[in-house]
C-alpha cells in the first residue's frame, strides 16, 4: 500500500470504507476499498464475489477493479476512480435531469446489464449509490452481492437496498434472476425524473405496501405465482388500485413512462431483459449494436453514451468502433507478484493484477485533475455525513447505533402498515449490516407455523399514492 498515498474518504458501505488515492509512480488517481472484515488467508480474499464477478467482467461502463491487495490481514480494492455517485448527483440537484441526461445514462447502464447478465452474472444490489458517474460517463460499481445466475438455489442472505427490491425477493423467493436487477433499474429511471424514490418503504411490509399503492394489488392474472408466494409465508398482500405512473413522474414522457412500467413489472417473466430494454423507444435516439451483430476482434465492447442530437454523431463513432467490439472473453492476465519483491518485504501478501482491462477501453476517463480548492471541496458531492450515517427528521444515525434487524419473514408476517405506516419505522429502520458479511451470510428462515399474518391497512381500497416527500429527508440505509 505505499506505492498509494491516502487522499481522503470518498465513502463508507457496509463492507468498506472508499478513499480517493494516488499511485506514486504513476500519479494515477484511484479509489482504494479498505474491507472492514479481516481476510487471514489470500484463498478467502480470491473467492469473494466482488473478486471473482470483477475479474470476470470487463466493460466500459462497468467500474474496474485494478488491484487486490491484502496487508497485514487487511483487504484492498484499487479501483478505477469516479468522480461521484448518482445519489451525490441528485441530491445536489436543484431541479429535474433532462430525459436526454436520464437517457444517456441509462443506455449505458443497460449494456453494462446486458454485459453482465450475458455473463451469467446478476448484481443485486442497484441503486443510485452503486452507479458512479465522471461527466457524461457512468459505470456500474459494488459487486458485493453479485452473483452467478448458474449458481445454486436457494439464495438465502439479505440482499438489496429496500426501495429497489423486487417484490419476488421481499417475498423471500428463493429462486430468482436477473430480473430482480430490471426492477431496480425501474425504480432508478423513476428517480432520476422525479428526484423522489418510486417506493420508499420504512420497512419490506411497508415496501409492498408502496408498490401495491402504484401498481395496485397483483392478482392471477398479473403475478400468479406472487400469490402463491405470498401465500406460502402467510403473507396477505394490501388492496389496491394501480394509479398511472405519469401522475407519480409527471416530467416523464410517453416513452420513459412506458419502459418503467415495463421494468417494474410484478412478474419477473414479463420484465424486460437488458437487450430488449436497449430495442425499447424510449432509446430509439441512440445507437445500440446487438451482441449477435457485433464484430469480432480481439478488443471489447464500445458502448458510446449515444444520445439525444449527439445520437447521429455517436452513431458514426460507434460504427467506427466496431473493430473495438467484444470478442466475448476478456484477456485476463491475473499476475501475481512473486514472493521476493520489495512490497512482499513491505508487508504485502501478495497482489492480484487486474490492470488487464484498462488499455482496449474506447471510453477510459482522461486523467481529471482532482486537485480542488478548499472551497470545491466543500461543494463537493461528498463533503457530507458519511454515507454509513443515515438521515432521520434531520437526526444521522451511524450503523453502529441502528436497532438490529429482526428476521425478515417474521417482520412481513407480524408488520401492520396502513395508514399509520411510520409506526412501522421504528423496528428496522436502520438494520446493523455488520452482521452480513461475505464469508458469513446472514440466513432467512420462514415464519414458525400459526405465525401472524399481515394485516391489512385501515382502509383497504386506499388508491392514493402518497407522493414521497424531499428524498433529502429520508432514510437512505434500506438494508433489512
Ligand atoms: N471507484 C470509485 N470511485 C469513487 N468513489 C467510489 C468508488 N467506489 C465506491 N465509491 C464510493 O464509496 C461508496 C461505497 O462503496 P461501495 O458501495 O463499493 O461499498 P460497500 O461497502 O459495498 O457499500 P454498500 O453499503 O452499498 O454495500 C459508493 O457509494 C461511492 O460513493
Amino acid at each position: 500500500m505505499e506505492r498509494y498515498k491516502i487522499i481522503k474518504e470518498v465513502g463508507d458501505g457496509t463492507f468498506g470504507s472508499v478513499w480517493r488515492a494516488i499511485n506514486k509512480e504513476s500519479g494515477e488517481v484511484v479509489a482504494i476499498k479498505k474491507m472492514k472484515k479481516k481476510y487471514y488467508s489470500w484463498e478467502e480474499c480470491i473467492n469473494l464475489r466482488e473478486v471473482k464477478s470483477l475479474r470476470r467482467m470487463n466493460h466500459p461502463n462497468i467500474v474496474k477493479l485494478k488491484e487486490v491487495i491484502r496487508e497485514n490481514d487487511t483487504l484492498f480494492f484499487v479501483f478505477e476512480y469516479m468522480e461521484c455517485n448518482l445519489y451525490q448527483l441528485m441530491k445536489s440537484r436543484g431541479k429535474p435531469f433532462s430525459e436526454t441526461e436520464v437517457r444517456n445514462w441509462c443506455f449505458q447502464i443497460f449494456q453494462a446489464l446486458s454485459h453482465m447478465h450475458q455473463r451469467g452474472y446478476f448484481h443485486r444490489d442497484l441503486k443510485p449509490e452503486n452507479l458512479l458517474v465522471t461527466k457524461e460517463l457512468i459505470k456500474i460499481a459494488d459487486f458485493g452481492l453479485a452473483r452467478e445466475i448458474s449458481s445454486e438455489p436457494p439464495y438465502t442472505e439479505y440482499v438489496s437496498t429496500r426501495w429497489y427490491r423486487a417484490p419476488e425477493v421481499l417475498l423471500q423467493a428463493s429462486v430468482y434472476n436477473s430480473a430482480v436487477d430490471m426492477w431496480a433499474m425501474g425504480a432508478i429511471i423513476a428517480e432520476l425524473f422525479s428526484l423522489r424514490p418510486l417506493f420508499p418503504g420504512s420497512n419490506e411490509a411497508d415496501e409492498i405496501y408502496k408498490i401495491c399503492s402504484v401498481l395496485g394489488t397483483p392478482n392471477q392474472r398479473t403475478w400468479a405465482e406472487g400469490l402463491q408466494l405470498a401465500a406460502s409465508i402467510r403473507f396477505q398482500f394490501p388492496q389496491s388500485g394501480s394509479i398511472d405512473l405519469s401522475e407519480v413522474i409527471p416530467s416523464a414522457s410517453e416513452d420513459a413512462i412506458s419502459l418503467i412500467s415495463w421494468l417494474c413489472s410484478w412478474d419477473p417473466q414479463r420484465r424486460p431483459t437488458a437487450v430488449e430494454v436497449l430495442q425499447h423507444s424510449f432509446f430509439q435516439p441512440c445507437f445500440y449494436i446487438p451482441p449477435s451483430l457485433r464484430f469480432r476482434s480481439s478488443g471489447y465492447a464500445a458502448t458510446p453514451p449515444s444520445v439525444g442530437a449527439k445520437g447521429a454523431v455517436d452513431q458514426k463513432n460507434a460504427r467506427s468502433t466496431v473493430g473495438l467490439l467484444s470478442n466475448g472473453r476478456p484477456a485476463v492476465n491475473y499476475s501475481y507478484w512473486s514472493s521476493n519483491t520489495p512490497a512482499r518485504a513491505a508487508g504485502v501478501q501478495r497482489k492480484l493484477d487486474l490492470d488487464h482491462q484498462g488499455s482496449m477501453n474506447p471510453y477510459q476517463v482522461p486523467e481529471v485533475n482532482h486537485k480542488l480548492t478548499k472551497e470545491e471541496a466543500m461543494n463537493q458531492p461528498w463533503s457530507r455525513p458519511p454515507a454509513a450515517a443515515v438521515r432521520n427528521n434531520g437526526n444521522y444515525f451511524t450503523k453502529d447505533q441502528s436497532p438490529r434487524a429482526p428476521d425478515i419473514a417474521e417482520k412481513l408476517s407480524q408488520l401492520a402498515v396502513g395508514s399509520n405506516r411510520s409506526s412501522g419505522l421504528s423496528s428496522d429502520k436502520f438494520v446493523d449490516l455488520k452482521a452480513r458479511t461475505h464469508g458469513n451470510t446472514m440466513k432467512r428462515t420462514l415464519p414458525p407455523v400459526g405465525a401472524r399474518a399481515w394485516h391489512a391497512p385501515a382502509d383497504p381500497f386506499r388508491r392514493s399514492y402518497d407522493m414521497p416527500g424531499d428524498r433529502a429527508f429520508l432514510p437512505r440505509k434500506l438494508v433489512s
